[in-house]
């Protein structure tokens, strides 16, 4: 190496330095490109060894600068490239296993650090210990998706959410009864079991002002655009992520997208699977993708724990983007992080299609109706499909009125009861008509003058809930009156709770929530619920 391109390549990196200490790592990026280049452009740097030195350092500064932006692939071919120079790097070996567990691949990112651990002088031991322990648990997680969150809950959600691994269980994508494709259960699974836990390919969020319309439209819109920017900055630097964003629905496939094979949504997918003929993003069928893939994080089949309130996100989760709408979803979905989590919300028989709700369906047909075609589609799911047949009564489109009106709630719900025993309804179809009027219901459940004056007419506020809840699911609400009956018998929070309501309480906090916690770290999401506006 001559003279002079030494002194300009110890110049490039006490800039790089100054670049670092004002986090600039995209001037800092480009700086290490050009020292790099310069490296690459001596002759022989195979015979000199100072030449190594800086080179690898320089790759394994630019991986650690490309890593903090994301641009993953990018970081992972640097820190190759150093560990063929020298395959005992320490830095290099690092940041590759900081990148693999950011990419889940916690048994490959583990292979690193083990490596670093024998490689390493002194000083890095308790870090690399820590960054050991946390694959080991990873790596466990994603095998059986369980996971405990009661220490963050009964903490109040202080401090960072809990670390929670990628996983794919009992589910597949298959063709679906509506022509398009679904997510089925491959094995039956009980209420609360998680079905798929998986990080956002991009997740927009923001504290938004609470006015309608004016500057929380505003707001909205600057959330959404970034939300954007990010996304197809994301398909720019990875194939994968454009891949998997193309094997979402656009809304206008020609005979139906197709089945992908389910090993793609692994982590640890070959790189070779994600081969694309145009690496160039198709800008308006991303666009598009958004549009109907998109998930908010504040949905009423949503739960998002650790928030702020006047938050609001907006994401693309992959596996989840497959999963249909019904007004009787059997899944719900909570947010920790920047993962979902996708429970089952009641028991679900192998085979059966797993489907969230996309808009409240606790709302009569009609309502479901206008806001099902909002998302540019007709549900035919079971619970819309009877309720059409019986809708046909006048009787019933009346009081779908009434209701609307919100008037007269105990006169509503005294009327359906009575007419479910005219028109013969049984079992799971009274628990669909029961959600269409809740609010009905609820109302008198509420008010000590409704409940004198119609308490009698209509059944207790625990049948209503249970056969509300087998019929669609878990959900907020209903836990809620079913926690409130509980709690005016004294029963949540003392050590000495047990019982049949006990019991069924847990279950469809399960079904609502997923099965997230221990007993202790159940109340205190019951204490969430009970303190909830849901209603
Ligand atoms: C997030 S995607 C769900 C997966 C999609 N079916 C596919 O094939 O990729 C949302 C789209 O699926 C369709 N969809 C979802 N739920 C539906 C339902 N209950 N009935 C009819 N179409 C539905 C609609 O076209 C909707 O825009």
């Amino acid at each position: 190496m001559t003279g002079g391109i030494e002194e300009e390549m110890h110049l490039l990196r006490s800039r790089a330095t100054e670049l670092s200490l004002r986090e600039d790592w995209k001037e800092y990026i480009n700086l290490y490109t050009h020292l790099i280049s310069l490296c690459d452009h001596q002759h022989s740097p195979s015979s000199d060894a100072k030449l190594h030195k800086t080179l690898c350092l320089a790759l394994s500064n630019r991986a650690e600068a490309r890593s903090r932006l994301r641009d993953l692939s990018g970081a992972l071919e640097d820190c190759d490239r150093v560990l063929e120079i020298d395959p005992t790097h320490l830095k290099a070996i690092i940041c590759k296993g900081k990148i693999l567990l950011d990419l889940d691949l916690y048994t490959q990112a583990s292979g690193c650090f083990q490596q670093a651990f024998v490689n390493q002088g002194t000083g890095n031991a308790e870090a690399l210990r820590r960054l050991l322990g946390r694959c080991r648990r990873l790596e466990a997680q994603s095998r059986t998706g369980a996971l405990d969150i009661s220490d963050w809950l009964l903490n109040g959600f202080g401090g960072n959410p809990p670390e929670l691994a990628e996983y794919v269980g009992p589910v597949e994508v298959r063709r679906s009864a509506n022509g398009g494709r679904g997510l089925f259960a491959t094995k039956s699974v009980e209420a609360g079991t998680p079905l798929v836990i998986t990080k956002a390919i991009v997740l927009g969020r923001g504290i938004l002002p609470e006015t309608a319309g004016g500057p929380g439209e505003n707001a909205r819109m600057v959330m959404w655009k970034d939300f954007v920017d990010k996304i197809l900055d994301a398909t720019e630097k990875c194939s994968r992520t454009l891949y998997l964003i193309y094997t979402l629905s656009a809304g206008d496939e020609e005979g139906g997208p197709g089945i992908p094979v389910m090993g793609l949504f692994s982590p640890g997918a070959a790189k070779e699977s994600f081969i694309l003929e145009n690496r160039e993003p198709d800008v308006d069928r991303i666009l598009k993708v958004l549009d109907v893939n998109c998930l908010t994080e504040e949905a009423f089949s949503a739960k998002v724990l650790g928030k702020n309130s006047g938050y609001c996100g907006v994401g693309l989760w992959i596996l989840p983007s497959f999963v249909n709408h019904s007004c009787s979803p059997n899944a719900r979905r909570l947010h920790i992080g920047d993962r979902v989590v996708v429970h089952a919300s009641r028991d679900v028989k192998a085979g059966e299609e797993i489907t969230f709700a996309y808009f409240d369906v606790f709302s009569p047909l009609s309502k479901r109706r206008e806001m099902s075609k909002r998302w540019k589609f007709h549900c035919h799911c079971e619970r819309c499909r009877f309720e059409e047949k019986v809708l046909s009564a006048q009787e019933l489109r009346e009081m779908e009125m009434v209701l609307e009106s919100g008037s007269d709630m105990g006169g509503v719900s005294s009327r359906l009861e009575e007419g479910m025993r005219r028109w013969m309804v049984k079992g799971r179809e009274k628990g669909f008509l029961r959600a269409s009027f809740w609010t009905a219901y609820y109302g008198v459940y509420e008010s000590e003058k409704l409940m004198r004056k119609w308490g009698r007419q209509i059944p207790a506020e625990a049948v209503v809930a249970e056969s509300v809840s087998e019929a669609v699911g878990g959900d907020e609400r209903v836990l809620k009156v079913l926690l409130g009956r509980l709690k005016k018998k004294g029963g949540i929070g003392g050590s000495a709770v047990g019982g049949l309501e006990m019991d069924k309480a847990m279950r469809l906090g399960r079904g609502t929530y997923g099965k997230v916690a221990k007993k202790q770290g159940m109340r205190a999401l019951f204490e969430l619920a009970l303190a909830s506006n849901a209603h």
